[in-house]
């Protein structure tokens, strides 16, 4: 069940707009090798990786040998999101924070404990580091990237994203513009790689800064906060800028919501987050 609550937020993240510079309903963002079918198409070969890791987990107990069985099991499920997409790095990010998420609450009761076995596992050395964009990107600008941001027990996501989200919705907010707020929330604090990667700590700024404006003017709910939000959407698009970090991170926090923990309120009505819409 946690597989397809996390293709469910990876659809849900794909399909919200208008977001600035990623992929969606819309068109391509600040992408030229993506669109919201391809990011849909990803998300669903993705199911039966997430099933694997969830599989995994309940096997193993939380230590190396899980670890190392995570590790395998997501790179095997790169390679087939790169089948899928003929090369292209829709969900990679994704893949990570929310495979580690799958396998914490796979067994977990709370979600609570679903991110400190997710935590706890992102920080066991995997022994295989990528020689990626991110490797090179953290190197040079001291940044921690997805990894610190996993072993640190996901703080964009539980502190950030789900605040915010569910602040939103206490307030009256319609989900979308809730979720929206989520995501420039998480713009506008994250080290994204992804933007780093592209556009260096000038890109960074544009991206946090501009995100914090749109939350200042009001939102994306309000009339002044959505001509900011557009008018950052042009700036990114225009200069390849793309928050995917900070998409992901929305993702995260959208699986953690839609779990029926034990005892909790269901947080977003399912019917809202189908992938077949
Ligand atoms: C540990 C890994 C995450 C290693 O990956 P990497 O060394 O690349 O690490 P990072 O750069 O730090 O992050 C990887 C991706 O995570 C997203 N991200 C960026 N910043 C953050 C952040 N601060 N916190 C969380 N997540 C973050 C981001 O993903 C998005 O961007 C990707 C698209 O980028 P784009 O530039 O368009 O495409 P590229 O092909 O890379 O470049 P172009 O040529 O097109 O310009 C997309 O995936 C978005 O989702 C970062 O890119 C981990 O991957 C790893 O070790 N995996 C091994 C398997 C494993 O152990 N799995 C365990 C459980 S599944
Ligand atoms: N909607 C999106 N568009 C592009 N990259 C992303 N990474 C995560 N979500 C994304």
């Amino acid at each position: 069940m946690p597989a397809d609550l996390a293709v469910r937020a990876l659809c849900a993240e794909a399909r919200l707009g208008p977001k600035p510079g990623l992929v969606d309903h819309r068109g391509r963002g600040a992408h030229d090798d993506m669109d919201l079918a391809l990011m849909l198409a990803s998300a669903e070969a993705l199911r039966p990786v997430f099933r694997s890791l969830a599989l995994a987990a309940r096997r193993m107990p939380v230590g190396v040998a899980l670890r190392v069985e995570l590790g395998r099991l997501g790179r095997a499920g790169e390679q087939v999101m790169l089948k899928v997409t003929r090369g292209v790095n829709t969900h990679r990010g994704a893949l990570w924070a929310l495979g580690l998420l799958v396998a914490g609450a796979a067994t977990a009761g709370a979600e609570r404990e679903a991110v400190g076995r997710a935590a706890r596992l992102a920080a066991i050395p995997d022994g295989d580091i990528p020689v990626s964009h991110g490797e090179r990107v953290r190197r040079r600008f001291r940044v921690g990237g997805a990894r610190a941001e996993a072993a640190a027990g996901f703080p964009h996501v539980v502190e950030v994203a789900l605040p915010r989200l569910r602040a939103g919705r206490a307030a009256g907010l319609a989900e979308d513009v809730a979720r929206l707020d989520a995501l420039l929330a998480v713009m506008s604090l994250l080290d994204d790689t992804c933007v780093l990667h592209r556009g260096g700590l000038e890109g960074l700024r544009v991206v946090r800064r501009g995100a914090a404006r749109v939350l200042a003017e009001g939102g994306a709910g309000t009339d002044r906060g959505r001509a900011a939000l557009l008018e950052l959407d042009g700036r990114l698009r225009a200069a390849r800028l793309s928050p995917g970090g900070s998409g992901d991170l929305l993702a995260a926090g959208l699986f953690l919501d839609l779990v029926p923990w034990p005892g909790s309120v269901a947080g977003a009505d399912p019917g809202v987050v189908s992938c077949r819409r």
